[in-house]
């Protein structure tokens, strides 16, 4: 038999979500996948073509872009960061919804207009996406990169901004910060080896299907 398929898979917040999504998609983990506790990093499915790896985010648009992993759940944020041309995106998977915002503290915000910025410092774990987004319209950004824990540079002094992830907007709220620009809007797709598309057609089309028609039948929109 061919190498399983191998799908790669977030920790963290996505991997909630995802759950019931390989479920509905026809695959089902060995138990171990759900048990944040166990160190094994690769895992079986009720399909033996099928074979799991449980990796961090941005980790998951490297392995699939270098084809050691051919499918992987991954947000459009790190997609938007890395900008891999070995990745196809064919599915928008409806979970995981966020969006990228610029952040700075409400003291600062008061008669602060972002469109008068010609220069701003922030700190990111996103430096390529908001360098880009100030670029084209004239703003020079100094990123700080940082990979988490954003929201405690500006009472720190590190920068005055922040570039990072806001859904209920609670973490910006405890740590004095507000929203004053969103960047972009932000949701899980579903990614494909552009190469392994081609090779593995056969195995890859019929799972990108399901779950297209998956993510259909949720939202209630008729699949493409
Ligand atoms: N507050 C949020 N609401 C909804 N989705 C989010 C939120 N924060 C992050 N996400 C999505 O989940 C993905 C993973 O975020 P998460 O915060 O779990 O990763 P992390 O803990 O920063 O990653 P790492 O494994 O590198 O530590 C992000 O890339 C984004 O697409
Ligand atoms: O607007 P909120 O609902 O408060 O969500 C925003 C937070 O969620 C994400 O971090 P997460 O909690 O996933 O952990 P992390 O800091 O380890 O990335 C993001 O980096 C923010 O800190």
């Amino acid at each position: 038999m061919a190498e399983p398929i191998i799908l790669a898979i977030p920790k963290g917040r996505i991997l909630v979500e995802t759950l019931p999504l390989l479920a509905a998609v026809g695959v089902v983990p060995e138990a171990a996948f759900s048990d944040e506790s166990s160190r094994a990093l690769r895992f079986a499915t009720n399909r033996p073509d099928i074979g799991l790896i449980r990796v961090r985010a941005f980790d998951v648009a490297t392995f699939v872009a270098h084809g050691a992993a051919q499918l992987g759940i991954v947000g459009s944020d790190v997609l938007d960061e890395f900008d891999y041309s070995e990745l196809y995106a064919p599915v928008d998977l409806n979970i995981g919804h966020c969006r990228l915002s610029v952040a700075e503290p409400a003291e600062l915000a008061e008669g602060d207009d972002p469109r008068e910025w010609s220069h701003v410092r922030v700190a990111t774990k996103y430096p390529n996406l908001t360098a880009r987004h100030f670029a084209a319209r004239g703003v020079q950004a100094e990123c700080v990169k940082l990979n988490g824990a954003m929201e405690i540079a500006p009472v720190l002094g590190l920068s005055s901004r922040i570039v990072d992830l806001v859904s209920s907007g609670s973490t910006l709220k405890a740590n004095g910060l507000v929203e004053v620009e969103v960047i972009t809007q932000v949701s899980a797709r579903l990614i494909v080896n552009r190469a392994a598309f081609k090779t593995r057609a056969a195995e890859i089309v019929p799972l990108v299907e399901a779950f297209r028609r998956t993510v259909a039948a949720k939202t209630g929109v008729r699949a493409a």
